[in-house]
């Protein structure tokens, strides 16, 4: 079998060993995850859990099976100070933080509303630092991460990371349980002719985006000379991984549904990740008028407007907003 272990490289990136240490336990809680949507159909765990998370969205029982296992084996991890998840309301302390000490912010499972139809749902997670001893302040600007990462469960299970080096894409092996690297240097192409919004809210959209809309969509005729394709899966981990390997732009806009929220996504365990992430391959982040890791954020579960992906693309549709 070929390619280094996840440990291996790690190690010889000079990663502090209590930071390698956390990220191994959310590497097994990765593994344990991919475990139990794989077997989710026969241990009855689709369909609804018959509760709601803080912002009032359906859970599933895997939401909330996947949470566990991420609080279960993460707290395990001595540097670690505090966990925000998106199925917890409040923000959970294990120890009095000291400087150095690790924050996680996580989506224990991503585009869920998938798992009934057995398509690829996936985790992202985010680490920070504490600042100084006592300092309880986890709403901190996405630049400041020290590794943004998400697990994909499709007909592989990866671990993608940037921890400062770049992107690099781990596969699980099923059967040793080891994640080995499979690709080392994952890089965004600069063009694209592929994009991805969830074009039934084409009505409640602002004119920017319903002119992007229409200039993609009119294809060699229109002003942009070309024809474009587009996918959505609605799960953003499978779509961010899509354009991770070959391109493309992902767009969840604010738009009339879900301005008084902020958007859909969550800016601290979704967007922010995805855009150290994306920048980290030579992507772009932006909201559509900023760049998504310098928002500083007003509290743990925000929500934000979101455009991430090829770099021109994304400083099109930015300059559509001016
Ligand atoms: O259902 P919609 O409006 O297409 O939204 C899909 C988006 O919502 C999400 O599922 C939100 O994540 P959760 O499943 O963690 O709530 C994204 O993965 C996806 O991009
Ligand atoms: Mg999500
Ligand atoms: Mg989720």
């Amino acid at each position: 079998m070929s390619g280094p272990t996840l440990r291996r490289v790690l190690t010889d990136a000079g990663q502090p060993s209590d930071l390698i240490f956390l990220l191994e336990d959310i590497a097994s809680a990765c593994r344990a995850v991919a475990y139990e949507v794989r077997n989710g159909p026969l241990k009855g765990n689709l369909g609804l859990a018959g509760s709601e998370n803080v912002q009032g969205e359906d859970q599933k029982p895997l939401d909330i099976i996947a949470n566990d296992i991420f609080v279960a084996t993460c707290t395990n991890s001595p540097r670690l100070a505090a966990l925000v998840s998106e199925e917890i309301e409040e923000v959970v302390w294990l120890k009095e933080p000291k400087e150095g000490d690790y924050l996680l912010f996580f989506d224990p499972l991503d585009g869920s509303s998938n798992l009934d139809t057995n398509l690829s749902v996936g985790t992202i997670f985010s680490i920070m630092k504490v600042a100084e001893d006592g300092d309880r302040t986890v709403l901190k600007p996405g630049r400041e991460q020290v590794v943004a990462g998400y697990a994909l469960y499709g007909p592989a299970t990866m671990l993608v990371l940037a921890a400062g080096q770049g992107v690099q894409g781990f596969t699980l092996h099923q059967g040793s349980g080891i994640f080995r690297l499979t690709q080392p240097r994952m890089t965004i192409p600069e063009e694209t002719s592929e994009f991805a919004i969830n074009a039934s809210r084409h009505r409640h959209w602002d004119a920017p985006i319903k002119r992007y809309y229409d200039e993609v969509t009119a294809g060699r005729d229109g002003p942009r000379g070309r024809d474009f394709n587009m996918r959505w899966v609605a799960s953003m981990v499978a779509e961010m991984h899509r354009i991770l390997m070959r391109g493309g732009v992902f767009l969840y806009p604010l738009d009339d549904r879900n301005r008084d929220k902020g958007g859909r996504l969550r800016l601290l365990y979704e967007v922010a990740p995805m855009a150290m992430i994306v920048e980290a391959a030579g992507g772009g982040a932006t909201t559509g008028t900023e760049r998504i890791l310098d928002l500083v954020p007003t509290e743990p579960h925000q929500r934000i407007a979101t455009v991430l992906g090829s770099k021109s693309e994304v400083d099109h549709i930015a300059a559509l907003h001016r």
